[in-house]
C-alpha cells in the first residue's frame, strides 16, 4: 500500500488528522526512563500504545535520536510502528536537502534503514535534489513550503515575480514534483492564511501542518483553511503538547498524553 493509500485509510480508520509527533527530549522525560538504557524507546512505545486509537500517523523527528546518538532505539520505534500498527503512517522527520548522490543516501536512511512510509524534505537545493526520493514510489515525499517558525518568512515570503516564493514551491510540487502523485507539503498552523493560498494551488495534496499545541497555533483556522472537499488533507501534527501533557489527578504520562491527544482529535474534527 503506498503512502498517500494508507494516509487516507488512517483518516478513516481513526477519524483522525492528528499526526502525533515523537520528539523524545531527555530531559524532560519521566525519571524512570533518562538513565535507563532504552529509555527513549520505552517512553515512545507507551506514548505510541496510548495514542495510536487516535492518530492518523506518527512523526518521529530525527535530531532527537541523533544528538544522543540513540539511532538504535529510533529503528526499534520504527520496527515496533511497522509492526504493531502498519496501517498508521510512519513519517521520519528528518528535513533533507543535498545534490542527487547524497539524497540517494538520505533516501536509503529515511525509507530502507527506518521503514518509513515518507520522509520530510527541503526544496531549496531544487529538482534534482528531491529525485531521488521518488525512485521510492510508494513513499511520501514531505516538502518545506510554509514552516511554522517565525523566521521562516525571512525567505519564503519574499516576493518573486509577484508572489511570495513558498507559493512557487508550492506551485513546482504540484505541477512537476507530483508526477507520481507522491508528495505532500509542510505548511504552519502558525500561518492559517498561507495554508488556505497553498490548498488552492496544490487542489486536494495532503499537508503536514505542525504548530498547534506548544506554537501556539489557532485549530479552527486551521482546519477552515486546510481542508479538502472531504474534510480530510491534513496531518495536523503535535509533539511537545502530547508528549509532556502534565498528569490529572492521578494519570500517569501516558494517560495524560491520550487525553490531551483526544482533546486534539476532537477539537480538529469538531472543524472538519
Ligand atoms: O517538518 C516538520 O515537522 C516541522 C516543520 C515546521 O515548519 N515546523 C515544525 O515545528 N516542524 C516539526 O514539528 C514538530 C513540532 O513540535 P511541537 O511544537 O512540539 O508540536 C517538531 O518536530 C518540528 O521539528
Amino acid at each position: 500500500m503506498n503512502f498517500i493509500t494508507k494516509l487516507n485509510a488512517a483518516w478513516a480508520a481513526n477519524d483522525s488528522l492528528l499526526c502525533v509527533g515523537l520528539d523524545p527530549d531527555i530531559e524532560r522525560l519521566p525519571v524512570q526512563f533518562r538513565d535507563a538504557p532504552d529509555g527513549i524507546y520505552q517512553f515512545c512505545k507507551e506514548i505510541i500504545d496510548a495514542t495510536a486509537g487516535l492518530a492518523c500517523a506518527f512523526k518521529p523527528q530525527i535530531a532527537y535520536f541523533a544528538a544522543l546518538a540513540a539511532e538504535g532505539q529510533l529503528e526499534r520505534i520504527c520496527a515496533y510502528l511497522r509492526e504493531a500498527y502498519p496501517h498508521i503512517p510512519l513519517i521520519l522527520d528528518s528535513k533533507r536537502g543535498d545534490i542527487g548522490a547524497t539524497a540517494k543516501q538520505y533516501a536509503r536512511e529515511a525509507y530502507d534503514r527506518y521503514g518509513a512510509d515518507a520522509v520530510t524534505v527541503s526544496p531549496y537545493m531544487g529538482s534534482d535534489s528531491v529525485e531521488p526520493y521518488m525512485e521510492w514510489q510508494d513513499r511520501g515525499v514531505i516538502v518545506l513550503c510554509r514552516t511554522s517558525n517565525p523566521g521562516g518568512s525571512d525567505l519564503q515570503f519574499l516576493q518573486v515575480d509577484g508572489k511570495p516564493l513558498y507559493q512557487h514551491v508550492a506551485q513546482l510540487v504540484a505541477d512537476k514534483w507530483n508526477a507520481n502523485g507522491q508528495c505532500a507539503l509542510v505548511v504552519g498552523a502558525t500561518f492559517p492564511e498561507e495554508i488556505r493560498a497553498v490548498r488552492d494551488i496544490v487542489g486536494e495534496m495532503p499537508l503536514l501542518i505542525p504548530g498547534i499545541g506548544a506554537q501556539g497555533g489557532d485549530i479552527e483556522a486551521t482546519v477552515r483553511a486546510g481542508r479538502t472537499t472531504s474534510g480530510t488533507g491534513m496531518m495536523i501534527n503535535s509533539s511537545r503538547a502530547i508528549l509532556y501533557a502534565k498528569p490529572q489527578g492521578g494519570e500517569d504520562f501516558a494517560a495524560a498524553a491520550r487525553r490531551v491527544a483526544e482533546e486534539t482529535r476532537q477539537a480538529i474534527n469538531a472543524h472538519r
